[in-house]
């Protein structure tokens, strides 16, 4: 078997706390100078696929969105050398044609979350990358190919509303969303996708519908059980999906993305080179690795 040159990392969202089936596992503690990851990331082959994947609630689901630290869980998925950042996701629907079951592939976010640190830059070195088409095209498409060969019934695009949680939303919030046309809900996509750009890390989400939220006359208001019954009901579609997107990628040799992700930085760091905190720089060792090399080159 050949290795190829895609590191897929994968955040397992609720009820995905571990993948089987794989070759070489093996859990590596990976610690980053934003605090510690939700979990140590589980390395990984499939079809000489590299993997690495990490419960973003931890293994248990001992976080809640707001506990997750974001920022170290994509600084260590970059350490660990991924290319691209597979999200699986549960989400409400605020939508009828997005049912429980249904398969979202999401490409917009609103981003409603307030009590999360959302960038690795701040004082010392400030950048401002675009996050205007926030999913990478290409491994969305990818996504949803593999979704559909799961055998999910499968919505490609979509707009999900990033709420702090803990709790669900008021009916009235869930009234407002819609409004807003909004067609699913979570807690935990945001800040992570921003920080992907940040990183320059490609990122798409399989967000799994897995109750209505609360504003459909038709259906019980949302609660935990509900979502686990609903995400138990689809674990095969969705470890399928898994396997499936390594198969497409395993014969797809990866070229840079279309959008320019990988090199995104370039047009988003503002801070002049000698007005740059060298403790700021240290910190961003792994997310500016690619743009300091440069500099030195
Ligand atoms: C267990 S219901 C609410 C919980 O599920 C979703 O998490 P994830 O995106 O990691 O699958 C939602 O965002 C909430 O965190
Ligand atoms: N209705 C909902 N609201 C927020 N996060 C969710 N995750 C699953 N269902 C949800």
């Amino acid at each position: 078997m050949t290795d190829n040159n895609w590191t897929l990392g994968i955040l397992g969202g609720s009820g995905l706390y571990d993948l089987d089936g794989l070759e070489n596992p093996e859990w590596i503690e990976i610690d980053t100078p934003w605090g510690k990851p939700s979990d140590a990331i589980l390395f990984a082959e499939l079809e000489g696929v590299k993997l690495r994947f990490l419960p973003r609630h931890g293994r248990g689901h001992k976080l809640s969105p707001t506990s997750v630290n974001y920022r170290a869980n994509i600084d260590a998925l970059k350490r660990a050398g991924c290319t691209d950042i597979l999200s699986l996701s549960a989400v409400g629907s605020l939508q009828e044609p997005y049912a429980p079951g249904d398969f979202v592939i999401v490409d917009q976010f609103i981003d409603r979350t307030f009590a999360r640190e959302k960038s690795f830059f701040g004082p010392g070195m400030v950048a401002h990358v675009s996050v205007a088409d926030p999913v990478c095209d290409r491994l969305a498409r990818l996504a949803g190919n593999a979704a559909i060969a799961a055998g999910a019934h499968v919505h490609r695009g979509g707009t999900y509303l990033a709420m702090e949680g803990p709790q669900f939303s008021t009916r009235a919030e869930s009234e407002l969303y819609r409004g807003w046309r909004c067609d699913v809900i979570g807690m935990t996509n945001m800040p992570e996708a921003k920080l992907a750009r940040e990183a320059e890390l490609p990122y798409a989400t399989v967000a799994m519908v897995t109750d209505f939220d609360c504003w459909h006359p038709g259906h019980e208001n949302v609660d935990v059980f509900a979502v686990i019954a609903t995400l138990t009901k689809n674990a095969e579609i969705a470890k399928g999906t898994v396997r499936e997107i390594i198969k497409i990628i395993a014969q797809t040799p990866r070229t840079p993305s279309p959008a320019g992700i990988e090199t995104n930085l370039d047009a988003a760091l503002i801070t002049a080179p000698d007005a740059r905190d060298p403790k700021v720089l240290a910190k961003l060792d792994a997310i500016l690795a690619r743009v300091l090399g440069a500099d030195k080159a």
